[in-house]
């Protein structure tokens, strides 16, 4: 499935004007816990694909243009899912870069432990950076890697495609990747549509709920038959 950012529904965040982003978290991140609504996500993807720009457009509904490279920064805030509250903390992280020794892929320790921690997992490539859409494979096994049990609840983000005539990855590579993976496609851009990033986000929240309902229904299934 891919969804398209839809560029008539353009909210382009009201003469924000260009500066460079603190991250400042929404609410204080303890303030934000809601008992078993709480969503841990990471965001992960080589340099420059607009990781932090997708979290801060999805989080402020703006896009600013200019951000601190690499930030690493934890946001958190509230939102209503189907009629419930739940508490989202997001992880935005340093970028990561296919190198040619045997593990095939960099990543800074401080990733590794974000994507321990995390219960759901944007992947980000740029449409228009084909290097960037080969890091995904990798990066999706390097995640099983540590967390090599279970279903992981995953979406693929192909971002920028406000830029198309620069596109270097076709939208159906992106939903074949997106398949092997086990996840949805999501096309957005951050720069010109608040919408389809909403839309990525909230899929993957969901995603992680059911996972978390279905294992609940599991367990207590498990416990009734071995009455
Ligand atoms: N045209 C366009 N530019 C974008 C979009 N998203 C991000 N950018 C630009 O791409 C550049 C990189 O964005 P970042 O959000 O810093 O990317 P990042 O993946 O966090 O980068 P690293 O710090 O290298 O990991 C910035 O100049 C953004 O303004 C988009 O959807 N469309």
């Amino acid at each position: 499935m891919r969804i398209t950012a839809d560029p008539t529904r353009t909210m382009s965040g009201g003469g924000s004007g260009n500066f460079l982003l603190v991250p400042i978290p929404e609410y204080p991140v303890l303030d934000c816990v809601v008992p078993n609504k709480n969503v841990k996500i990471v965001v992960l993807g080589a340099s420059n694909v607009g990781k932090t720009a997708l979290i801060v457009r999805f989080l402020t509904k703006r896009f600013i243009g200019d951000y601190e490279a690499n930030t690493g920064a934890l946001y958190s805030r509230k939102l209503s899912l189907e009629g419930e509250e739940v508490s989202l903390q997001v992880q935005d992280t340093p970028c990561v870069a296919l190198q040619d020794d045997v593990e095939g892929l960099y990543c800074q320790e401080q990733i590794n432990r974000s994507i321990y921690w995390a219960d759901g997992y944007v992947l980000v490539f740029s449409i228009t950076d084909y290097n960037s859409y080969r890091t995904i494979q990798p990066l999706y096994q390097h995640v099983r890697r540590i967390h090599p049990s279970g279903n992981i609840p995953v979406i693929l983000v192909g971002n920028k495609s406000d830029l198309l005539r620069a596109r270097q990855v076709p939208a159906e590579e992106g939903e074949a990747l997106a398949a092997t993976l086990g996840g949805v496609y999501f096309e957005a851009s951050a720069r010109e549509n608040h919408d389809g990033v909403h839309a990525a986000f909230l899929h993957l929240c969901q995603e992680e709920l059911k996972r978390r309902f279905r294992q609940v229904l599991s367990s207590k299934v498990k416990s009734a038959s071995g009455l």
